[in-house]
C-alpha cells in the first residue's frame, strides 16, 4: 500500500489526483493540503503542510509556487519523498528544490504525461537535424491557469537550449520593432475555454515547415503520471529525478 499526501487537493488537478488515488485499492490517501475548504470529501484535509500530523510514503504537489517553502519544510522535516507537479517556479525557488533534492528522493516534471516527455525528445532530434531553422513554441491552456508560458513550453526551450546553446527566449515579441534574430526561440501563451494543455513546436525553414505537437485530452494523465512518479521514487535514494530518469 503506498501512502500517499496531496498537497493543492482542492485544485482543478488535486480534485482530479484524489479521485484516482481513492480508486486504487494498493494507494491510500494519507490526507489532502489546501488553504481553502472543501466540505464533502473523503479524505482529512489540513490547511498547511505543516499541520498533518500523519506520515506518509510520499507527498504529490499540484499547488502554487507559493507553497514552496511549506512543502520542503515538512519534507525535509518528515524524510518524505516529493513528486513536483506544480509550475511557475522562479529561479530562486527551483534552486531550493535542487538543494532540498540533495537531502531527499525529488521528481520534478512540469509535465507528467508520456506524450509531452516524447515529444521533447523529437523536438531536440529536429533541432540537431534542421539546421538553420527558426523554432517558435506555442502553447494553449485553459482560461483558469495562472501561470505562462506554461512549465511545459519553458521545459521544452530548456531542451532545446542543450542543443542550441546560443538560443535566447523570446516571449511574445510585444512592442518589438526589429525582424526575428537567429538565436532566439518565440514562446507564446493563449489562454481560452477549458482547453486542457497543447504544446506545439514549429520549426519553419525555406519553403518547409514541420510542427511536432502535444495535445492532452484529459487531466487524467497528469495524475496518473505523477502516481508512477510517485512509486517510482519511494525505491530511489536522494536526489533530482525527472522523466528521462524514470522512462529510462
Ligand atoms: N506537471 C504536470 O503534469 C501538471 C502541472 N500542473 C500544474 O499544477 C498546478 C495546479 O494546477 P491546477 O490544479 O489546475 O490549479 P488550481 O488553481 O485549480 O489549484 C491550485 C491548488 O493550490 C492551492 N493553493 C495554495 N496556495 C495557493 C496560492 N497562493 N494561490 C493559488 N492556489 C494556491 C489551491 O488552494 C488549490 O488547491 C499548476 O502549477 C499547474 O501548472 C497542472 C497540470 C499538469
Ligand atoms: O495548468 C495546467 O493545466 C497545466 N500545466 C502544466 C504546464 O504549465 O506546463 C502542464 C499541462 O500542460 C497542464
Amino acid at each position: 500500500m503506498l501512502k500517499i499526501i496531496v498537497n493543492g487537493c482542492n485544485g482543478k488537478m488535486g480534485s482530479v489526483l484524489t479521485k484516482c488515488i481513492l480508486s486504487e485499492d494498493d494507494l491510500e490517501l494519507v490526507c489532502g493540503v489546501s488553504p481553502d475548504d472543501k466540505i464533502n470529501v473523503k479524505y482529512k484535509t489540513y490547511q498547511k503542510m505543516n499541520y498533518i500530523n500523519e506520515n506518509a510514503d510520499v507527498i504529490i504537489d499540484f499547488s502554487h509556487h507559493s507553497t514552496l517553502d511549506d512543502v520542503l519544510s515538512f519534507a525535509l522535516k518528515t524524510k518524505t519523498p516529493l513528486v513536483i507537479a506544480t509550475t511557475g517556479y522562479n529561479q530562486d525557488e527551483l534552486n531550493k528544490i535542487y538543494d532540498a533534492s540533495k537531502k531527499i528522493p525529488i521528481f520534478h516534471s512540469s509535465n507528467m504525461s508520456l506524450g509531452v516527455n516524447v515529444l521533447v525528445k523529437l523536438v531536440k532530434e529536429a533541432a540537431n537535424m534542421l539546421d538553420g531553422f527558426d523554432i517558435e513554441i506555442i502553447e494553449k491552456h485553459h482560461n483558469k491557469k495562472v501561470d505562462a508560458p506554461s512549465g511545459t513550453a519553458v521545459m521544452i526551450a530548456n531542451s532545446i537550449k542543450e542543443i542550441l546553446p546560443k538560443i535566447e527566449n523570446n516571449y511574445g515579441r510585444y512592442g518589438r520593432e526589429a525582424k526575428r534574430t537567429e538565436n532566439e526561440v518565440g514562446i507564446h501563451a493563449i489562454r481560452g475555454g477549458t482547453i486542457v494543455g497543447e504544446h506545439n513546436v514549429i520549426f519553419a525553414g525555406h519553403d518547409e515547415v514541420i510542427e511536432i505537437k502535444h495535445s492532452a485530452q484529459s487531466k487524467d494523465i497528469f495524475a496518473k503520471g505523477s502516481i508512477a512518479a510517485a512509486k517510482y521514487l519511494v525505491n530511489q535514494i536522494e536526489g533530482y529525478y525527472n522523466m528521462n530518469n524514470m522512462l529510462s
